[in-house]
C-alpha cells in the first residue's frame, strides 16, 4: 500500500485524535513536510540531521544492531537506507490495544517516526490509554476505537495491523485451552481485515500461533483476498531471547549477536539454530542442550513467574514492535531488511515454517533458505522432531475454518 504523502506531522502538542461523539476535538498543530524535518529520533525531534539508522524509535545502538545484523552488506558496505519522512507516513493498527502487550507496544509504536497513525482497538475501553499516549509530543496521531461496532473503522487504509487480542497461558493451560479461547477472536478480526485492509500487513501475536496464523490464512483465503507474502506469525521474541542468552553465555555484545530461529513459536517447534550464530561462536554440546532448552521454555518462565497474571508482556512488545518497524523500513524501500517470521513456507513438506525472511514492499520476497543447510546433528534431529507437532498446529488452525465457513 502506497505512503501518505500528504500527511503532517503534529509537533509539540497533543496528537489525539478524537471522533467528535466520544471525546473533545485537540487540533494538532501540523508541520508542513516541505520544513527541514530529517528525524525524528526517539523523544525528540531533531531537525535538519542526515538520518539513517537513527530514524528508529528504537534507538541508535539497538538500531544499529539491527542493520549490522540483518543488513546484507554489499560490496562490503551496508546499504544506507535514508529515512525520508515525505515519503515516511504509515498507519498502524493494534487490536488488542488495551492489554498487556497492547500498552507498551503501543507507546513504542507511537515513537516511531515512521508512523503517521496509530488506531488502537480493544472489545475494553481504550479511550484512557488514546488520551494518556497521545500526549507524547512524537508525530503518530493517537485514535481509539472501542468495541465491535467500531473495528470497521480502526482497519480502513491501515498499513500493518498487528493482532494481538485474545487471553495469555495461565500455569497450567494447555496450547489446546488456549487455542479454544483465541480462534474463535482471530477468525473475527481476520475477516474484519479482510473486508476493510486485505493489502495490509498482517501481523500475528495471537497464541497459539503455530495454529493462529494457518487460520488467518484460511480465513483469507476463503475471502478471496489471501497473500501469502503479507501474513507474518511474530516470531521476533524468540530470535531477541536466543540472541540476549547466546551473547550472555559468549560474552558477545548484545547488539552483535545474531541467532536464526526457525520452525514455529511453542516448545520443541522453537528451533535456535546455534551454528549458524553470527558473530561464529562454537558451544560444547552441553550448551547447545542447555541453550536451546532455555530459550524453548523462556515463555513458561515468564507464565510461571507471573504466577496467574498472564506472559510476557514488555519484551514481546520491544520484539513486535521492532517487527513493526522493519515492516515499515521494507514498505519505505529499505533494500535490506531481514527478519525470522512464521509464513507461509516451501523450505520444508510443511506449508507454514519460521525461517530467516527478506521483506520488500509487497511483504516476503524470499525465503532465507540458506540457514538451513549444513544443520549439526543435533539441529537436523530437533527439526525432524518438531515437523509432526507444528504439522497438528497447522491442521489445527485450518480446521477450526473449515468446520466454520467465513461469510462472503
Ligand atoms: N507470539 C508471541 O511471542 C507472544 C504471544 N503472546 C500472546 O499474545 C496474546 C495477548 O497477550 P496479552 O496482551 O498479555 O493479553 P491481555 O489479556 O493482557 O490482553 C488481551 C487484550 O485482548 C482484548 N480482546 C479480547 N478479545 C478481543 C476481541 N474480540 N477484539 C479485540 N480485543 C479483544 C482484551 O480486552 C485485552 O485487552 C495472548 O494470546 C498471548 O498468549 C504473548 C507473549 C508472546
Ligand atoms: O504463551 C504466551 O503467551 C507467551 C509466549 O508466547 C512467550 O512468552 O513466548
Amino acid at each position: 500500500m502506497a505512503a501518505r504523502a500528504a500527511a503532517t506531522y503534529s509537533i509539540g502538542s497533543p496528537s489525539v485524535s478524537t471522533k467528535p461523539n466520544l471525546r473533545q476535538q485537540i487540533k494538532p498543530t501540523t508541520l508542513n513536510l516541505h520544513h527541514p524535518l530529517r528525524c525524528f529520533s526517539g523523544l525528540k525531534a531533531v531537525t535538519d540531521i542526515l538520518c539513517e539508522s537513527e530514524a528508529s524509535f528504537l534507538g541508535k545502538e539497538s538500531n544499529a544492531a539491527l542493520v549490522q545484523t540483518f543488513a546484507q552488506k554489499r560490496h562490503g558496505h551496508i546499504s544506507q537506507y535514508r529515512f525520508n519522512p515525505k515519503a515516511s507516513c504509515y498507519k498502524v493498527a493494534i487490536l488488542g490495544a488495551a492489554g498487556g502487550i497492547g500498552q507498551p507496544l503501543s507507546l513504542l509504536i507511537k515513537m516511531s517516526p515512521l508512523v503517521s497513525e496509530i488506531n488502537l482497538y480493544d472489545i475494553a475501553n481504550v479511550q484512557e490509554i488514546t488520551a494518556d499516549l497521545s500526549y507524547c509530543n512524537t508525530p503518530a496521531q493517537v485514535v481509539g476505537f472501542t468495541g465491535s461496532s467500531e473495528l470497521a473503522d480502526s482497519l480502513k487504509g491501515v498499513d500493518v495491523v498487528v493482532i494481538l487480542a485474545g487471553v495469555p497461558p495461565k500455569p497450567g493451560m494447555t496450547w489446546d485451552d488456549l487455542f479454544n479461547t483465541n480462534a474463535s477472536i482471530v477468525k473475527s478480526l481476520i475477516e474484519a481485515v479482510a473486508d476493510n485492509c486485505p493489502e495490509a500487513f498482517v501481523h500475528i501475536i495471537t497464541n497459539p500461533m503455530n495454529s493462529m496464523v494457518p487460520l488467518a490464512a484460511e480465513v483469507l483465503r476463503q475471502k478471496g483476498v489471501y497473500d501469502p507474502k503479507k501474513l507474518f506469525g511474530v516470531t521476533t521474541l524468540d530470535v531477541v531471547r536466543a540472541n540476549t542468552f547466546v551473547a550472555r553465555k559468549k560474552n558477545l555484545r548484545l547488539i552483535d549477536a545474531d541467532v536464526p530461529v526457525v520452525g514455529g513459536h511453542a516448545g520443541i517447534t522453537i528451533l535456535p539454530l546455534l551454528s549458524k550464530t553470527r558473530p561464529s561462536v562454537s558451544f560444547t554440546n552441553e550448551e547447545v542442550e542447555e541453550l536451546t532448552v532455555r530459550i524453548q521454555n523462556a515463555g513458561t518462565e515468564v507464565v510461571e513467574a507471573k504466577a496467574g497474571e498472564g506472559s510476557a508482556t514488555l519484551s514481546i512488545a520491544y520484539a513486535a514492535a521492532r517487527f513493526v518497524e522493519s515492516s515499515l523500513r521494507a514498505l519505505d524501500g529499505d533494500a535490506d531488511v531481514y527478519e525470522c517470521a512464521y509464513v507461509e513456507s516451501n523450505l520444508t513438506e510443511l506449508p507454514f515454517f519460521a525461517s530467516r525472511v527478506k521483506l520488500g514492499k509487497k511483504g516476503v520476497e524470499a525465503l532465507i533458505h540458506s540457514d538451513l543447510q549444513r544443520l549439526t546433528a543435533y539441529e537436523a534431529k530437533a527439526l525432524e522432531a518438531l515437523m509432526p507437532e507444528l504439522k497438528a498446529s497447522i491442521d489445527k488452525g485450518v480446521a477450526f475454518v473449515q468446520k466454520q465457513p467465513v461469510t462472503a
